[in-house]
């Protein structure tokens, strides 16, 4: 295999380099069918006269037809029916609070969306009906519906028509940090807020994807897959959107290169806390220009970056509009995927490709939502060595989680 070389999947139109093409099918190909496979996969930039010239060689070289039929044995995914166009329903839980406010608007200017629905208490800062009829105004082909509960109670027991046919449920219900805090501090009350809206999920759109904004991202996410495991949902079904760390990130290198970030992609694994935040900025052309001496600094520029914003609101919460962007950015790409067309994002999900259960890596959205989880690529001297610092401080954080799941449950 060329090193550095990516090849086109066929099954899904998307790059890969062997070592993700390898995690990704290694149980289900023998070796050789698998290696076979690759080789049939056209390579990326590769085009014109001199990929024509190559594939003309390799069919005079195919072996005969019986051995030919092996080594061609493609994956085998899951058919489902993609949900078509403009079709969806997406629920905003938190959905009149500082990230779920401009959140929704701009789930509610996805043309994909046909209904949004803001649920939150009725004792936040607006009533969650209120910011419907708001949205309810744009000049979009969707409707837009306000659901609210008092404190205490169980949303489980409320939540039915809200919830029922949803395809997407953003959570950013829950306490942000104040100056001082760490996002762990929040687990206990936002981990019990987290619980009451995937228990009534897993009751009423129990295929829906959830993707958690809610911090801490680490403790929250394995927590809750870990609930609906144990009732016998997929946990890939809950997300830890990560997204604003790569945003980030972008936006940083942008700064430093000149570059315009929306050019940039650079892939942020491992968590969303302090230092299991980790850019992979060899990955990305422009961050791999990077001087090597610029590059300790600016990886903790990104890992203090929510932060930066927390102080810089002094008591009145964290990032919120960035988060909005960024959480949007994770949604569309949701709603894209179960639409039938492939997107690529990082998210905190349950995971293989390290020895923790729960890791932020790229993500494949898909027709059922993930439909791969990538491994976390080649790492330059200095990332790898941060990686094992990244998996000591999260395998504690995840243990949290964990823990918390072993005693609770999610009610039928
Ligand atoms: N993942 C990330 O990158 C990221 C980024 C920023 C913030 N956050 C986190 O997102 C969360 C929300 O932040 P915010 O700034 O929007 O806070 P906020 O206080 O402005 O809004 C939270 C909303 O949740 C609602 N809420 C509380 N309990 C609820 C319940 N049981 N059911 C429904 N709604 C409920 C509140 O009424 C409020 O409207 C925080 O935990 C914060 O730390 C995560
Ligand atoms: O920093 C926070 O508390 C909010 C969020 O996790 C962020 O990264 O902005």
């Amino acid at each position: 295999m060329v090193v550095g070389e990516r090849r086109i999947d066929q099954e899904d139109g998307v790059a890969y380099t062997w070592e993700e093409f390898e995690t990704f099918y290694k149980k289900k190909y023998k070796a050789k069918a698998l290696a076979a496979y690759w080789e049939e996969c056209e390579i990326k930039g590769k085009k014109g006269k001199k990929a024509k010239a190559e594939k003309e060689e390799k069919e005079e070289k195919k072996p005969a037809p019986k051995v030919r039929a092996k080594a061609k044995a493609k994956p085998e995914f899951k058919k489902k029916e993609p949900v078509a166009a403009g079709n969806f329903k997406v629920c905003v839980c938190g959905g009149a609070g500082g990230i779920g406010q401009p959140l929704s608007l701009l789930m509610a200017m996805d043309p994909n969306v046909k209904e949004l629905c803001i649920f939150d208490l009725s004792v936040a800062m607006v009533p969650p009906t209120g910011v419907a009829a708001d949205l309810g105004h744009l000049e979009r082909k969707n409707t837009v519906k306000g659901y609210s509960m008092d404190i205490g109670q169980k949303p489980v027991d409320h939540l039915e028509e809200c919830l029922t046919g949803c395809h997407l449920v953003l959570v950013p219900a829950g306490m942000p940090r104040k100056p001082g805090q760490s996002r762990d501090d929040l687990f206990k009350i936002n981990a019990d807020i987290a619980k009451g809206i995937v228990e009534a999920c897993a009751k009423f759109c129990p295929g829906a994807i959830l993707g958690m904004v809610v911090n801490p991202v680490n403790s929250i996410v394995p927590a809750m897959a870990e609930l609906y495991k144990k009732k016998g949902l997929d946990p890939l079904k809950i997300i830890g959107i990560s997204t604003l760390d790569v945003v980030r990130a972008n936006k940083f290198v942008g700064a430093e290169t000149g570059r315009n970030p929306n050019f940039i992609n650079v892939p942020v694994i491992g968590g969303h806390a302090g230092k299991t935040i980790l850019p992979l900025f060899s990955q990305d052309k422009a961050g791999a220009s990077i001087d090597k001496e610029k590059i300790a600094d600016l990886d903790v520029k990104v890992q203090d970056a929510g932060t930066e914003v927390v102080n810089a609101k002094n008591g009145k919460g964290s990032a919120t509009l960035s988060m909005a962007y960024a959480g949007a950015r994770l949604g569309k790409s949701v709603l894209a995927g179960l639409q039938g067309k492939r997107r690529t994002e990082c998210a905190y999900v349950a995971s293989t490709v390290t020895d923790l259960p729960y890791f932020a890596s790229k993500v494949v959205f898909g027709e059922t939502g993930i439909v791969k989880v990538l491994p976390v690529g080649e790492m330059n001297e200095y990332e790898t060595k941060r990686f094992e610092e990244v998996k000591e401080q999260l395998k504690g954080e995840i243990q949290t989680g964990l823990d918390y799941a072993e005693v609770n449950s999610l009610c039928d």
